[in-house]
């Protein structure tokens, strides 16, 4: 048995030009969507993200900055760097690249970018209306994942979705979309004792933890949905996710590689996101 693959590039790229005619429609109305994003020191692994996420832009005809502000800048610069975007009228998201140098204090500055431009979803505000179901512009990745459970047929309502992670970023708020679309769902995290046995109950699994090949065959239900959200730089350069894909492959239903699955998916809903408050900002 071989799993089926989830095409995450594929995916991203037919939702992309979905994006792309309604970022045109909207462009006649005479709003062009407009991204800011925003880089604090030289992280390689970040670079690249950032040029992906220009490279989106430019693809989709928005309007799109990136600034690169060396590693010393202070809590305070990029604070009002931030209050300066949140009153630009061609900026309608705005995008701090994470994690930020230690001497910035995140959640500063998360909290200081207005809840209406907050693309990434991480806003305390954008969180809150997550948990009690209210609309609200939703996180990247985890709205990727749900989008591609989605459009390979795999519906998590009534499954068992389990998550290994719970970030703020990632776990979290996956697990908190399963829920919403009715999945019964599991979340585990670093000190959780069982791993592979919980692992293996899954109708559906969701890795994002940050060990790169983590997850063996063993830790996976044969057919479950196997999506893998990390991103790993081996000491070769090669990028691999958290599961052991070669292993899974054998044992999984449908599997996300990386790169080309979760990754691609994270960038398109970016563009949703700034698309939406684009148009919001119309009313
Ligand atoms: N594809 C994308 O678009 C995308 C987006 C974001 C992140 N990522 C990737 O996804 C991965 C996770 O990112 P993140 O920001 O969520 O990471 P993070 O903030 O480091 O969180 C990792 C989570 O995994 C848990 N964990 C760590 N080691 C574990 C282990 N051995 N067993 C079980 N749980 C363990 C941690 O548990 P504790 O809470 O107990 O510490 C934590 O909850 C990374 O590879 C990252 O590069 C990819
Ligand atoms: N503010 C903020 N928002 C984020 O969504 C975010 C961060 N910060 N910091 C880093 C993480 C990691 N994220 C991402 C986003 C895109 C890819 C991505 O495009 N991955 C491609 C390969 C890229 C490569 O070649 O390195 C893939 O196919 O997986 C990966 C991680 C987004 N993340
Ligand atoms: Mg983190």
């Amino acid at each position: 048995m071989s799993a089926q693959l989830i095409e995450g590039k594929k995916i991203s790229d037919s939702i992309r030009e979905e994006i792309k005619a309604e970022a045109e429609r909207l462009k006649g109305e005479g709003v062009t969507p407009g991204l800011v994003v925003i880089l604090v020191g030289e992280d390689p692994a970040s670079q690249v993200y950032v040029r992906n996420k220009a490279k989106a832009c430019e693809q989709l005809g928005y309007y799109s900055e990136v600034v690169r502000l060396p590693a010393e800048t202070t809590q305070q610069e990029l604070l009002s760097l931030i209050a300066r975007y949140n009153e630009e009228a061609k900026v309608h998201g705005i995008l701090v690249q994470l994690p930020l140098p230690k001497h910035i204090e995140e959640k500063a500055i998360i909290d200081a970018i207005a809840v209406e431009k907050d693309v990434d979803g991480f806003h305390p505000e954008s969180v809150g209306n997550l948990m009690i179901g209210d609309d609200t512009l939703l996180p990247c990745t985890p709205a990727g994942v749900i989008e591609l459970l989605k459009r390979t047929g795999n519906d998590p309502a009534g499954k068992h979705a389990v998550v290994i992670g719970r970030s703020n970023i990632v776990g979290k708020p996956v697990a908190m979309l399963l829920l919403r679309e009715n999945a019964t769902v599991t979340i585990c995290h670093s000190r959780t004792p069982n791993l592979p046995e919980i692992s293996s109950q899954a109708d559906i699994l969701v890795a994002a933890v940050g060990v790169p090949k983590l997850v063996k065959k063993e830790w996976i239900k044969p057919g479950a949905v196997v999506i893998d959200v990390g991103v790993n730089r081996l000491p070769d350069g090669k990028l691999c996710g958290d599961v052991d894909f070669d292993d899974a492959l054998q044992r999984a239903g449908w599997i996300t590689p990386v790169p080309g699955g979760v990754g691609p998916m994270t960038i398109t809903m970016l563009m949703a996101n700034t698309l939406r408050a684009a148009k919001r900002s119309l009313a």
